[in-house]
């Protein structure tokens, strides 16, 4: 049986128009993409090609543009945006970060530590965010978008500028939560390693205007995402794959 569509992103157009003397950028221009229900694809695209825009335009941050963007379960989907800088309120402790968006109450609150621990952090509850490394900040920042059960999950880099092993580690700790919290993800990354490692689907985008060049199937077992050596090798197919051809492999 075919999933079930989660999001249809529909830009007919989306223009930044000229500031300063410059030109206007002209980012997408009959662009579609469909997510499937509790499917975790990665879009891999150069730098300045309109990604983060394309998760404004989703999250509806951006209302600048033509075209429309369609949930399939709900008019009004819980969306979860995690960025690249992990944007914690400094004068809120941890649980307070994460507990901040969602509704108050006993539940939520349990939610949260439950995620928390889930992170390893279930000892960080009354500590300040500057207190704790940029690691252990983005640890907090993902708790804070699982415990509000969105679905709907934007993702834009959130492991960037990070040393290899600390990204390494949150990567394992971000495929662990979706393993068991199943989630809709849309997942921003130059990286295109991450990608595989992380995503059943990597989209990868080319332009200006943005058009999809490569739209690829993963299908690696988890012991598989942690072996270099596969990644590598799925990676290597990724950009030697037609459009919309699906690279299988269980
Ligand atoms: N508010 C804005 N006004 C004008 N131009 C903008 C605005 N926001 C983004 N841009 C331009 O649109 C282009 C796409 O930006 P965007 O941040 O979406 O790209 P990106 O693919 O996410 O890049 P990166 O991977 O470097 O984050 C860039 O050239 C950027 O300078």
């Amino acid at each position: 049986m075919a999933a079930m569509t989660a999001v249809r992103i529909d830009i007919a157009e989306k223009v930044f128009p000229a500031v300063a003397g410059g030109p206007a950028r002209g980012l997408y221009h009959d662009f579609r993409l469909e997510v499937a229900d509790k499917s975790f694809v990665a879009l891999l695209g150069p730098s300045g090609l309109g990604k983060t825009t394309l998760l404004n335009i989703v999250a509806g941050v951006d209302r600048d543009f033509k075209g429309r963007v369609t949930f399939e379960s709900k008019a009004a989907p819980r969306i979860g945006y995690a960025f690249q800088s992990p944007r914690l309120l400094p004068w809120r402790t941890v649980l307070q970060n994460v507990t901040l968006p969602l509704e108050p109450g006993s539940a939520s609150a349990e939610r949260a530590k439950a995620v928390l621990a889930e992170m390893g952090l279930a000892d960080a509850h009354d500590v300040y965010p500057e207190r704790l490394s940029l690691g252990m900040q983005r640890r907090v920042a993902l708790a804070r978008a699982f415990a509000l059960q969105p679905d709907l999950l934007l993702m834009d880099e959130p492991f960037v500028s990070l040393d290899e092993q600390t990204a390494d580690r949150l990567r394992d700790l971000l495929a662990n939560l979706v393993q068991r919290h199943p989630a809709t993800i849309l997942f921003v990354t130059h990286d295109s390693r991450e990608a595989v490692r992380l995503a059943d689907r990597v989209v990868v985008l080319g332009g200006p205007p943005v058009r999809i060049e490569h739209d690829v199937r993963i299908e690696l077992s988890p012991e598989a995402r942690r072996n270099a050596g596969e990644v590598e090798r799925v990676r290597g197919s990724l950009t030697s794959a037609g459009p919309a051809l699906a690279v299988a492999r269980a």
